[in-house]
């Protein structure tokens, strides 16, 4: 079901009545947004152009529904935002959340930190990348850290799991593929820090084709053996 429809130029996007559901009273926000990346996304090389046409269920809903995994007053760290996705729909959806963009590329930040002053978006945008270790000095360890379209599940995990605090939670969204990359880097994800990958779908009900995310929980990791016998060997 379709509502109000927004005119730009060339572009006409009709707001979809999961909209109302997703975003509530930030609805408007929601629009501007899609607006936004509608008229500049494919100048600025974010978006391909096919995708003007599904802003909002492909991008902007079926971002914005991962909020299911995330628990209220949240720090996030957005990692690879590129266009602002999932972190921008996120904020607009959730504003108790706390979030930072992290982005390496310098002209993909500069239009982070445009959309969140046209937005007026409280967020954070942050340039580097997750692996570097004065990325990892400068934020905050996250209760949550998201990714959408970055890398595999093996590198996400080893990029992205030192960023989050112990019983803190990965969250990527991933396609078709996401039972696949599962278990082809189940060991790898335990590797760097992460317990049992667990696939979920956030939007059921709401969206057509609701999202699917895999959830990876940062557990403690074990000493290796012989580290721990030495730290016993001066204990006693
Ligand atoms: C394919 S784009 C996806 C952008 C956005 N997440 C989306 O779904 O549209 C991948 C993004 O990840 C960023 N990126 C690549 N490697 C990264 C890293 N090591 N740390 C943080 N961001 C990274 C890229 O600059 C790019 O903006």
């Amino acid at each position: 079901m379709r509502s109000e429809s927004v005119g730009l130029g060339g572009f006409e996007s009709t707001t979809p009545a999961a909209a109302a559901a997703v975003f509530g009273d930030q609805v408007r926000q929601a629009e501007r947004f899609v607006e936004l990346l509608a008229e500049h996304g494919v100048e600025r090389g974010l978006i391909g152009p096919r995708e003007v046409d599904r802003l909002w269920e492909r991008h902007v809903l079926n971002s914005a529904v991962i909020g299911e995994h995330i628990p209220h007053g949240a720090r996030v760290v957005d990692v690879g935002s590129g266009a602002g996705l999932p972190g921008v729909p996120l904020a607009i959806a959730r504003p108790d959340l706390d979030i930072v963009l992290l982005e390496p590329m310098a002209r993909r930040v500069e239009w982070l930190s445009e959309v969140a002053g046209t937005l007026g978006l409280p967020l954070a945008v942050v340039r580097g990348r997750a692996e570097e270790k004065a990325i990892r000095q400068q934020l905050d360890l996250a209760d949550v850290v998201t990714a959408r379209a970055v890398a595999p599940l093996a590198r996400l995990a080893t990029w992205c799991l030192p960023l989050v605090r112990s019983s803190g939670t990965l969250v990527a969204l991933k396609g078709a593929s996401a039972a696949e990359e599962i278990e082809r880097d189940r060991a790898a994800v335990k590797k760097a820090g992460g317990g049992e990958p667990r696939l979920a779908e956030c939007g059921a009900g709401v969206l057509e084709t609701p999202s699917t995310v895999v959830v990876i929980e940062r557990v403690e990791q074990r000493k290796p053996e012989r580290s721990r016998r030495r730290s016993g060997a001066r204990s006693r």
